[in-house]
Protein backbone atom coordinates (compact mmCIF):
# COMPACT_ATOMS: atom_id res chain seq x y z
CA UNK A 1 0.00 0.00 0.00
CA UNK A 2 1.22 3.83 -0.43
CA UNK A 3 0.20 6.39 1.75
CA UNK A 4 -2.30 7.72 -0.92
CA UNK A 5 -4.07 4.58 -0.96
CA UNK A 6 -7.26 4.74 1.95
CA UNK A 7 -6.12 2.35 4.69
CA UNK A 8 -9.09 0.82 6.72
CA UNK A 9 -6.63 0.57 9.45
CA UNK A 10 -7.57 4.79 9.75
CA UNK A 11 -11.03 4.62 9.90
CA UNK A 12 -10.70 1.95 13.15
CA UNK A 13 -8.26 4.50 14.88
CA UNK A 14 -9.88 7.27 13.53
CA UNK A 15 -8.54 10.93 12.48
CA UNK A 16 -10.14 13.54 14.62
CA UNK A 17 -12.53 15.32 12.36
CA UNK A 18 -13.74 11.44 11.30
CA UNK A 19 -14.14 11.38 15.23
CA UNK A 20 -16.85 13.86 15.06
CA UNK A 21 -18.56 12.69 11.98
CA UNK A 22 -18.36 9.11 14.05
CA UNK A 23 -20.15 11.05 16.61
CA UNK A 24 -22.67 12.63 14.67
CA UNK A 25 -23.45 9.21 13.04
CA UNK A 26 -23.77 7.19 16.92
CA UNK A 27 -27.13 5.72 17.54
CA UNK A 28 -28.68 7.03 20.85
CA UNK A 29 -31.18 4.63 21.73
CA UNK A 30 -31.82 0.93 21.10
CA UNK A 31 -34.14 1.28 18.38
CA UNK A 32 -32.17 3.14 16.09
CA UNK A 33 -29.18 0.57 16.47
CA UNK A 34 -29.15 -2.18 13.95
CA UNK A 35 -28.36 -5.84 14.21
CA UNK A 36 -26.95 -7.95 17.62
CA UNK A 37 -30.47 -8.51 17.85
CA UNK A 38 -29.93 -10.93 20.97
CA UNK A 39 -28.06 -8.74 22.84
CA UNK A 40 -30.24 -5.46 22.42
CA UNK A 41 -33.21 -7.41 23.37
CA UNK A 42 -31.66 -9.25 26.61
CA UNK A 43 -30.34 -5.54 27.27
CA UNK A 44 -33.63 -4.18 26.70
CA UNK A 45 -35.31 -6.17 29.22
CA UNK A 46 -32.42 -5.72 31.94
CA UNK A 47 -32.93 -2.14 31.68
CA UNK A 48 -36.44 -1.84 31.90
CA UNK A 49 -36.62 -4.20 34.85
CA UNK A 50 -33.43 -1.49 36.64
CA UNK A 51 -35.71 1.34 35.83
CA UNK A 52 -38.94 -0.17 37.51
CA UNK A 53 -37.47 -1.00 40.52
CA UNK A 54 -35.67 2.23 40.51
CA UNK A 55 -31.93 0.29 40.93
CA UNK A 56 -28.73 0.41 39.59
CA UNK A 57 -28.56 -1.76 36.20
CA UNK A 58 -26.35 -4.55 36.94
CA UNK A 59 -22.56 -4.11 36.18
CA UNK A 60 -22.20 -5.13 32.32
CA UNK A 61 -19.23 -6.40 30.15
CA UNK A 62 -18.95 -5.76 26.46
CA UNK A 63 -17.00 -7.49 24.54
CA UNK A 64 -15.92 -8.41 20.64
CA UNK A 65 -14.04 -6.99 17.88
CA UNK A 66 -13.33 -3.47 17.34
CA UNK A 67 -15.84 -1.18 15.82
CA UNK A 68 -19.12 -3.19 16.74
CA UNK A 69 -20.53 -0.78 18.81
CA UNK A 70 -19.46 -1.02 22.30
CA UNK A 71 -18.69 2.20 23.20
CA UNK A 72 -22.01 2.88 21.68
CA UNK A 73 -24.33 0.51 23.44
CA UNK A 74 -23.17 1.44 26.78
CA UNK A 75 -24.09 5.22 25.81
CA UNK A 76 -27.44 4.18 24.85
CA UNK A 77 -27.88 2.50 28.18
CA UNK A 78 -26.70 5.14 30.14
CA UNK A 79 -29.48 7.44 27.95
CA UNK A 80 -32.20 4.59 27.91
CA UNK A 81 -32.13 4.26 31.57
CA UNK A 82 -32.11 8.24 32.13
CA UNK A 83 -28.77 8.72 34.09
CA UNK A 84 -25.36 9.72 33.71
CA UNK A 85 -22.62 7.89 31.97
CA UNK A 86 -18.77 9.20 32.52
CA UNK A 87 -15.86 7.58 30.72
CA UNK A 88 -12.81 6.26 31.23
CA UNK A 89 -10.41 3.56 29.88
CA UNK A 90 -8.29 1.31 31.77
CA UNK A 91 -4.74 2.91 30.53
CA UNK A 92 -5.84 5.98 31.36
CA UNK A 93 -6.24 4.96 35.30
CA UNK A 94 -3.16 4.83 36.66
CA UNK A 95 -3.31 4.61 40.36
CA UNK A 96 -6.64 3.99 42.62
CA UNK A 97 -6.67 7.38 43.07
CA UNK A 98 -7.70 8.30 39.90
CA UNK A 99 -10.41 5.75 40.33
CA UNK A 100 -11.82 7.06 43.46
CA UNK A 101 -12.14 10.51 42.13
CA UNK A 102 -14.26 9.21 39.58
CA UNK A 103 -15.81 6.81 41.81
CA UNK A 104 -17.23 9.43 44.01
CA UNK A 105 -18.32 11.84 41.66
CA UNK A 106 -21.12 9.17 40.16
CA UNK A 107 -24.58 10.08 40.97
CA UNK A 108 -27.44 7.47 41.99
CA UNK A 109 -27.16 4.83 39.37
CA UNK A 110 -25.08 6.43 37.14
CA UNK A 111 -23.15 4.44 34.21
CA UNK A 112 -19.35 4.63 34.63
CA UNK A 113 -17.85 3.65 31.39
CA UNK A 114 -14.19 1.76 30.93
CA UNK A 115 -12.87 1.10 27.52
CA UNK A 116 -10.45 -1.06 27.58
CA UNK A 117 -10.95 -2.35 30.57
CA UNK A 118 -8.22 -5.60 30.09
CA UNK A 119 -5.85 -2.92 30.68
CA UNK A 120 -6.61 -1.59 34.30
CA UNK A 121 -3.38 -2.28 36.12
CA UNK A 122 -3.37 -5.06 38.94
CA UNK A 123 -4.14 -2.91 41.85
CA UNK A 124 -6.66 0.13 39.95
CA UNK A 125 -8.52 -3.55 39.16
CA UNK A 126 -8.27 -5.36 42.40
CA UNK A 127 -9.34 -1.40 43.91
CA UNK A 128 -12.51 -1.60 41.48
CA UNK A 129 -13.56 -5.07 43.38
CA UNK A 130 -14.96 -3.76 46.08
CA UNK A 131 -16.45 -1.31 44.97
CA UNK A 132 -18.32 -2.97 41.78
CA UNK A 133 -19.69 -5.16 44.88
CA UNK A 134 -20.54 -2.92 48.03
CA UNK A 135 -20.26 0.37 46.26
CA UNK A 136 -17.68 1.06 48.90
CA UNK A 137 -13.70 2.07 48.70
CA UNK A 138 -11.05 2.78 51.15
CA UNK A 139 -9.09 5.78 50.90
CA UNK A 140 -6.01 6.60 52.66
CA UNK A 141 -6.21 10.41 54.69
CA UNK A 142 -2.78 11.98 55.46
CA UNK A 143 0.93 10.66 55.20
CA UNK A 144 3.48 9.42 56.83
CA UNK A 145 2.49 7.75 60.23
CA UNK A 146 -0.79 9.51 60.93
CA UNK A 147 -1.76 7.96 57.57
CA UNK A 148 -4.90 5.85 57.98
CA UNK A 149 -7.85 4.61 55.73
CA UNK A 150 -10.89 5.32 55.96
CA UNK A 151 -13.93 3.37 54.19
CA UNK A 152 -16.19 5.24 52.03
CA UNK A 153 -19.85 4.51 50.78
CA UNK A 154 -20.24 5.07 47.01
CA UNK A 155 -23.28 6.00 45.37
CA UNK A 156 -25.05 2.34 43.62
CA UNK A 157 -23.65 2.88 40.29
CA UNK A 158 -23.24 0.60 36.71
CA UNK A 159 -19.85 -0.36 35.49
CA UNK A 160 -19.99 -0.85 31.77
CA UNK A 161 -16.64 -2.24 30.84
CA UNK A 162 -15.87 -2.93 27.12
CA UNK A 163 -13.04 -4.71 25.87
CA UNK A 164 -11.68 -6.55 22.24
CA UNK A 165 -9.56 -8.92 24.30
CA UNK A 166 -12.17 -10.42 27.13
CA UNK A 167 -9.59 -13.89 27.27
CA UNK A 168 -6.98 -11.10 29.10
CA UNK A 169 -9.61 -10.35 31.89
CA UNK A 170 -9.14 -12.17 35.10
CA UNK A 171 -11.62 -14.41 36.40
CA UNK A 172 -12.19 -12.29 39.62
CA UNK A 173 -12.85 -9.28 37.64
CA UNK A 174 -14.82 -11.46 34.88
CA UNK A 175 -17.08 -12.79 37.59
CA UNK A 176 -18.18 -9.53 38.91
CA UNK A 177 -20.37 -8.44 35.79
CA UNK A 178 -23.72 -9.93 36.31
CA UNK A 179 -24.59 -9.00 32.39
CA UNK A 180 -22.26 -10.26 29.52
CA UNK A 181 -22.72 -9.30 26.16
CA UNK A 182 -20.54 -10.25 23.22
CA UNK A 183 -20.76 -8.45 19.97
CA UNK A 184 -20.83 -10.44 16.83
CA UNK A 185 -19.57 -8.77 13.02
CA UNK A 186 -22.79 -7.85 11.28
CA UNK A 187 -24.68 -9.52 8.39
CA UNK A 188 -24.20 -7.39 5.14
CA UNK A 189 -28.19 -6.64 5.06
CA UNK A 190 -27.74 -5.27 8.53
CA UNK A 191 -24.85 -3.07 7.51
CA UNK A 192 -26.50 -1.85 4.34
CA UNK A 193 -29.69 -0.82 6.57
CA UNK A 194 -26.74 1.48 8.59
CA UNK A 195 -25.44 2.69 5.16
CA UNK A 196 -28.60 3.76 4.60
CA UNK A 197 -29.39 5.04 7.98
CA UNK A 198 -26.17 7.04 7.49
CA UNK A 199 -26.35 8.42 4.34
CA UNK A 200 -29.56 9.93 5.47
CA UNK A 201 -27.91 11.74 8.38
CA UNK A 202 -25.28 12.48 6.17
CA UNK A 203 -27.96 14.45 4.06
CA UNK A 204 -26.59 12.35 1.23
CA UNK A 205 -28.99 10.53 -1.33
CA UNK A 206 -28.02 6.85 -1.55
CA UNK A 207 -29.28 4.05 -3.52
CA UNK A 208 -30.19 0.07 -1.65
CA UNK A 209 -27.85 -0.97 -3.91
CA UNK A 210 -24.96 1.08 -3.96
CA UNK A 211 -25.45 0.74 -0.05
CA UNK A 212 -25.20 -3.40 -0.20
CA UNK A 213 -21.71 -2.75 -2.35
CA UNK A 214 -20.79 -0.68 0.61
CA UNK A 215 -21.63 -2.93 3.24
CA UNK A 216 -20.51 -5.87 1.31
CA UNK A 217 -16.83 -4.41 1.94
CA UNK A 218 -17.30 -2.98 5.33
CA UNK A 219 -15.45 -6.30 7.01
CA UNK A 220 -18.62 -6.73 9.49
CA UNK A 221 -18.27 -3.57 11.16
CA UNK A 222 -20.34 -0.34 10.87
CA UNK A 223 -17.43 2.18 11.63
CA UNK A 224 -15.87 0.75 8.47
CA UNK A 225 -19.32 0.90 6.60
CA UNK A 226 -19.77 4.60 8.07
CA UNK A 227 -15.82 5.61 6.88
CA UNK A 228 -16.90 4.08 3.39
CA UNK A 229 -20.01 5.81 2.83
CA UNK A 230 -18.23 9.12 3.68
CA UNK A 231 -15.29 8.49 1.33
CA UNK A 232 -17.72 7.10 -1.35
CA UNK A 233 -19.89 10.50 -0.84
CA UNK A 234 -16.60 12.43 -1.74
CA UNK A 235 -16.58 10.70 -5.01
CA UNK A 236 -20.17 10.46 -5.78
CA UNK A 237 -19.96 14.56 -5.53
CA UNK A 238 -16.77 15.43 -7.28
CA UNK A 239 -16.85 12.84 -9.85
CA UNK A 240 -20.50 12.13 -10.15
CA UNK A 241 -23.99 13.06 -9.77
CA UNK A 242 -24.11 13.63 -5.73
CA UNK A 243 -26.16 10.88 -5.46
CA UNK A 244 -24.64 7.26 -4.05
CA UNK A 245 -25.36 4.99 -7.03
CA UNK A 246 -23.67 1.16 -7.89
CA UNK A 247 -21.46 2.60 -9.91
CA UNK A 248 -20.30 5.15 -8.55
CA UNK A 249 -19.79 3.19 -5.29
CA UNK A 250 -18.46 0.30 -7.24
CA UNK A 251 -15.96 3.15 -8.51
CA UNK A 252 -14.94 4.84 -5.58
CA UNK A 253 -14.29 1.28 -3.73
CA UNK A 254 -12.30 0.21 -6.73
CA UNK A 255 -10.25 3.63 -6.76
CA UNK A 256 -9.93 2.98 -2.80
CA UNK A 257 -8.34 -0.21 -3.53
CA UNK A 258 -10.83 -1.70 -1.09
CA UNK A 259 -10.66 -5.40 -0.75
CA UNK A 260 -13.73 -6.70 -2.62
CA UNK A 261 -14.13 -8.76 0.63
CA UNK A 262 -13.89 -6.27 2.90
CA UNK A 263 -10.51 -7.41 4.06
CA UNK A 264 -7.52 -5.58 5.45
CA UNK A 265 -4.10 -5.68 5.56
CA UNK A 266 -3.55 -8.17 8.63
CA UNK A 267 -6.81 -10.49 7.62
CA UNK A 268 -4.98 -10.97 4.02
CA UNK A 269 -1.39 -11.34 6.00
CA UNK A 270 -2.71 -13.82 8.07
CA UNK A 271 -4.24 -15.55 4.94
CA UNK A 272 -1.20 -15.37 2.60
CA UNK A 273 1.06 -16.48 5.57
CA UNK A 274 -0.96 -19.84 6.08
CA UNK A 275 -0.70 -20.69 2.39
CA UNK A 276 3.44 -19.46 1.39
CA UNK A 277 4.24 -20.71 4.70
CA UNK A 278 2.43 -23.38 5.73
CA UNK A 279 1.17 -25.31 2.80
CA UNK A 280 -2.55 -23.68 3.64
CA UNK A 281 -2.35 -25.70 7.04
CA UNK A 282 -3.37 -27.15 8.92
CA UNK A 283 -0.87 -24.84 11.66
CA UNK A 284 -1.46 -23.93 15.23
CA UNK A 285 -2.50 -20.49 16.28
CA UNK A 286 1.10 -19.72 18.02
CA UNK A 287 3.00 -20.84 14.61
CA UNK A 288 1.18 -18.62 12.84
CA UNK A 289 1.31 -15.56 15.09
CA UNK A 290 5.67 -16.24 15.57
CA UNK A 291 5.42 -15.85 11.81
CA UNK A 292 3.59 -12.64 11.37
CA UNK A 293 4.93 -11.22 14.87
CA UNK A 294 1.84 -10.85 16.24
CA UNK A 295 0.13 -11.33 19.54
CA UNK A 296 -2.06 -15.16 19.21
CA UNK A 297 -4.66 -13.73 21.55
CA UNK A 298 -5.07 -10.89 19.17
CA UNK A 299 -5.09 -13.32 16.03
CA UNK A 300 -7.83 -15.28 17.80
CA UNK A 301 -9.76 -12.58 19.15
CA UNK A 302 -9.67 -9.59 16.94
CA UNK A 303 -9.23 -11.00 13.69
CA UNK A 304 -9.72 -14.96 13.34
CA UNK A 305 -13.71 -14.39 13.61
CA UNK A 306 -14.44 -12.26 10.87
CA UNK A 307 -11.68 -15.00 8.74
CA UNK A 308 -13.60 -18.13 10.45
CA UNK A 309 -17.41 -16.09 9.49
CA UNK A 310 -16.74 -15.10 6.17
CA UNK A 311 -15.48 -18.80 5.40
CA UNK A 312 -11.59 -18.13 4.32
CA UNK A 313 -10.44 -20.14 7.59
CA UNK A 314 -11.68 -23.02 9.39
CA UNK A 315 -10.60 -24.60 12.82
CA UNK A 316 -9.74 -28.14 12.85
CA UNK A 317 -8.66 -30.06 16.01
CA UNK A 318 -4.82 -30.05 14.15
CA UNK A 319 -4.94 -26.09 13.95
CA UNK A 320 -5.77 -23.23 11.69
CA UNK A 321 -6.55 -24.28 7.56
CA UNK A 322 -7.44 -22.14 4.48
CA UNK A 323 -10.56 -22.64 2.39
CA UNK A 324 -10.04 -22.81 -1.33
CA UNK A 325 -12.02 -19.41 -1.00
CA UNK A 326 -8.66 -17.87 0.03
CA UNK A 327 -6.98 -19.39 -2.55
CA UNK A 328 -9.09 -18.28 -4.77
CA UNK A 329 -9.49 -14.53 -3.46
CA UNK A 330 -5.33 -14.48 -2.73
CA UNK A 331 -5.11 -16.07 -6.60
CA UNK A 332 -3.06 -18.31 -5.43
CA UNK A 333 -2.58 -21.77 -7.07
CA UNK A 334 -3.37 -25.01 -4.97
CA UNK A 335 -0.94 -26.85 -6.26
CA UNK A 336 1.26 -26.76 -2.62
CA UNK A 337 -1.75 -27.01 -0.62
CA UNK A 338 -1.31 -30.41 2.41
CA UNK A 339 -4.59 -32.36 2.46
CA UNK A 340 -6.63 -33.99 -0.04
CA UNK A 341 -9.66 -31.45 1.02
CA UNK A 342 -9.83 -30.01 -2.79
CA UNK A 343 -7.98 -32.84 -4.42
N1 LIG B 1 -25.54 -1.34 15.50
C1 LIG B 1 -25.16 -0.15 15.01
N2 LIG B 1 -26.03 0.59 14.30
C2 LIG B 1 -25.64 1.77 13.77
N3 LIG B 1 -24.39 2.28 13.88
C3 LIG B 1 -23.50 1.58 14.59
C4 LIG B 1 -23.83 0.34 15.19
N4 LIG B 1 -22.75 -0.13 15.84
C5 LIG B 1 -21.78 0.76 15.65
N5 LIG B 1 -22.22 1.81 14.89
C6 LIG B 1 -21.43 2.91 14.41
O1 LIG B 1 -20.08 2.49 14.35
C7 LIG B 1 -19.22 3.38 15.01
C8 LIG B 1 -18.28 2.58 15.87
O2 LIG B 1 -18.95 2.03 16.98
P1 LIG B 1 -18.31 2.03 18.44
O3 LIG B 1 -17.39 3.19 18.60
O4 LIG B 1 -19.42 1.91 19.39
O5 LIG B 1 -17.46 0.69 18.38
P2 LIG B 1 -16.60 0.02 19.53
O6 LIG B 1 -17.05 -1.40 19.61
O7 LIG B 1 -16.67 0.83 20.76
O8 LIG B 1 -15.13 0.05 18.92
P3 LIG B 1 -13.71 0.04 19.69
O9 LIG B 1 -13.48 -1.37 20.14
O10 LIG B 1 -12.73 0.43 18.63
O11 LIG B 1 -13.80 1.02 20.80
C9 LIG B 1 -20.12 4.33 15.80
O12 LIG B 1 -19.78 5.65 15.51
C10 LIG B 1 -21.52 4.10 15.31
O13 LIG B 1 -21.92 5.20 14.53
MG1 LIG C 1 -15.21 1.98 21.68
Amino acid sequence: MTEEDFDIRDSQTGYDRDKDIEKALRPSEFDAFSGQDKVVDNLQVFVAAAKLRGESLDHVLLHGPPGLGKTTLSQIIANELGVGIKITSGPVLDKPGDLAGILTSLEENDVLFIDEIHRLSPVVEEYLYSAMEDYRIDIMIDKGPGARSVQLSLSPFTLIGATTRSGLLTSPLRARFGINCHLEYYDHEVLERIVLRSAGLLNVKCTAEAAHEIALRSRGTPRIANALLRRVRDFAQVKGSGIIEPEIARYALEALNIDRYGLDEIDNKILTTIITKFKGGPVGLNTIATALGEDPGTIEEVYEPFLIKEGFIKRTPRGREVTELAYIHLGHGTEGRAGSLFG
